[in-house]
């Protein structure tokens, strides 16, 4: 399969090299100084596997239409990056995003129906340029967007396992993009505000219930929008807390980098949304502005 992995930096250099490890055609486009590196000496996966492939490596998306683009951008980054590789988007091309946040699939959507939406709770980091860090091992969920799930789906869940991701195919993947997201809108911010462990607000009955009641709000906008969910985003934010308990949460590492939040296709998002329903989210919308503050100090 001809895989073009776009934004190919923490997780998407991950499922790269896990995809080039066994013989598939990958090119990763990212940035200059880790494109030069996977060139010059390869690519290097540490921490839960140790291996070194040699990917394909570039700046700029290849003119000839692949198979699939993994989108593997922040959130925030999407819109561009789509906008630049559109040539490359053939009329027999699918685009997965195994992007954090709500939104990414529909910006795919103006260039192809093939679009599948993904999660995953791999955790990876880029160590430094040409190495990433498998920093814990996951599961990965991919259907076609927004529900259904066909022919090439299943071919690239079985490509993924063979790849050694634990991967499976959901009918309602928009529902796990929703669910993902509304834990996410709950840990993020907080543990980000707090600057502390995710076990941390697994602990603390005050940011616990905060916590909850932030799903709670985020699952009433879902309903109304008649998402359907694999597993209720609650049960996912308890399991996910006792999952990653020492994981400082990647919100909070973007803001002690310096870097952008994805705050704004997280909860952001969940506000616009419930907005277009005329509902209320003031428990977003005051996490939101928070992180917004916070963000804006570190500028
Ligand atoms: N890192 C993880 O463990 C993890 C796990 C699950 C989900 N996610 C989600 O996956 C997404 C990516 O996260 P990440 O941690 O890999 O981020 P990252 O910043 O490490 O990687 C994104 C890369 O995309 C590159 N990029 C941006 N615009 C580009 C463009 N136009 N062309 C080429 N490259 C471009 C950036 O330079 C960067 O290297 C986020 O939505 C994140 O929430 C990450
Ligand atoms: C699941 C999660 C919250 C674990 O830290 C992760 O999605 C993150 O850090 O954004």
């Amino acid at each position: 399969m001809k895989i073009y992995v776009l934004g190919a930096g923490s997780i998407g250099s991950l499922f790269g090299a896990l995809l080039t490890r066994i013989g598939e055609d990958v090119t990763l486009i990212g940035r200059k100084e880790h494109v030069e590196a996977i060139n010059n000496n390869g690519l290097m996966v540490v921490g839960v596997e140790e291996f070194t492939v040699y990917p394909r490596a570039v700046t700029e998306t290849p003119p000839e239409p692949p198979d699939l683009i993994i989108l593997a951008t922040k959130s925030y980054s999407s819109a561009y990056a789509l906008q630049c590789a559109k040539e490359s988007i053939g009329e027999n091309t699918w685009i997965l995003s195994i992007q954090n946040g709500l939104g990414n699939e529909d910006e795919a959507l103006k260039y192809t129906k093939n679009v599948l939406g993904g999660i995953t709770t791999n955790g990876a980091t880029l160590e430094r340029w040409g190495v990433v860090r498998w920093t814990g091992k996951g599961i990965t969920i991919i259907g076609n967007y927004p529900k259904g799930k066909g022919e090439f789906a299943e071919r690239l869940v079985a490509l993924f396992k063979k790849a050694g991701l634990e991967a499976e195919i959901s009918e309602s993947i928009a529902g796990w993009k929703w669910a993902k997201a509304i834990v996410n809108s709950a840990i993020n911010p907080i543990g980000a505000i707090m600057e502390v462990k995710n076990g941390d607000i697994l602990e603390n009955d005050y940011l616990l219930t905060l916590a909850m009641e932030v799903v709670k709000e985020g699952c009433q906008v879902a309903t109304q929008w008649g998402i359907e969910f694999d597993m209720h985003p609650m049960e996912l934010l308890i399991e996910t807390l006792k999952r990653t308990r020492e994981n400082y949460n990647s919100m909070l590492q973007d803001i002690r980098r310096g870097k952008m939040t994805e705050i704004d296709f997280i909860n952001g998002k969940i506000i616009e949304y419930s907005e277009e329903i005329g509902l209320k989210t003031p428990l977003n919308f005051a996490l939101w502005s928070l992180v917004k503050a916070k963000e804006s100090q570190t500028k």
